[in-house]
């Protein structure tokens, strides 16, 4: 598949859409190591990564459980089950952090725009290997920071969930072409 082809191939793949077999310790090296290749300006390399599976993810699920409750002000049996399946159902999920340089310098829009490119290769590198991801950016994020024990300038700007899956995914679908959004100046 050449470059074209797999970015116009990568999906967001859900957690249901998962099945149970394992991601190989080969290939998740090999996903995050996409990541580091991603541009960043003055060279901060701002993209940090918790990667977590088996107890410690379900730790974490249950920590976003309790966090909603307190948020909500009421325990919630729906939205622990909304929250539980999808990290029971993800092999991987990656908590995707930035770690932002102080005194602004680069500013933050700078340090998110470089995480998020650094993303993107990750989820370049799963469609490659045909493994389900998807970029999670959920209201509780926030809350997260407490779990990691995060350092001064770091926070976490959603999870990355990872599975493989059975059978083809969709189509994309954009609500319009490229061209409703190019000005060109071209004399
Ligand atoms: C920064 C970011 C945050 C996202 N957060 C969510 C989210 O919270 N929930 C969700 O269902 N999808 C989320 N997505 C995935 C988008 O819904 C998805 O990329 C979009 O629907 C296009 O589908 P595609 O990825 O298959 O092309 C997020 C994507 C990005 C880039």
């Amino acid at each position: 598949m050449d470059i074209f082809e797999l970015i116009e191939k990568r999906r967001s793949v859900f957690p249901k859409q998962y099945n149970e077999e394992p991601i190989l310790k080969e290939e998740l090296d090999k996903i995050l190591a996409t990541a580091n290749w991603a541009p960043n300006h003055k060279h901060t390399e701002p993209w940090r990564f918790k990667v977590m599976q088996g107890e410690s993810k379900l730790k974490l699920a249950e920590f976003l459980v309790e966090k909603n409750a307190e948020w909500e002000g009421k325990p919630s049996s729906f939205k622990r089950k909304k929250i539980m399946s999808k990290f029971e159902q993800s092999h991987t999920v990656i908590a995707i952090c930035i770690q932002k340089s102080p005194k602004g310098k680069p500013p933050e829009w700078e340090e998110i725009s470089a995480v998020a490119m650094a993303v993107q290769n990750m989820w370049l590198a799963c469609t490659a290997l045909n493994i389900g991801s998807y970029w999670s950016s959920p209201s509780l994020i926030n809350l997260v920071d407490d779990f990691f024990n995060l350092k001064e300038g770091e926070s976490c700007l959603g999870f990355f969930y990872m599975g493989k899956y059975d059978g083809e995914l969709q189509e994309g679908k954009r609500k319009s072409s490229v061209d409703t959004k190019i000005d060109y100046f071209l004399d």
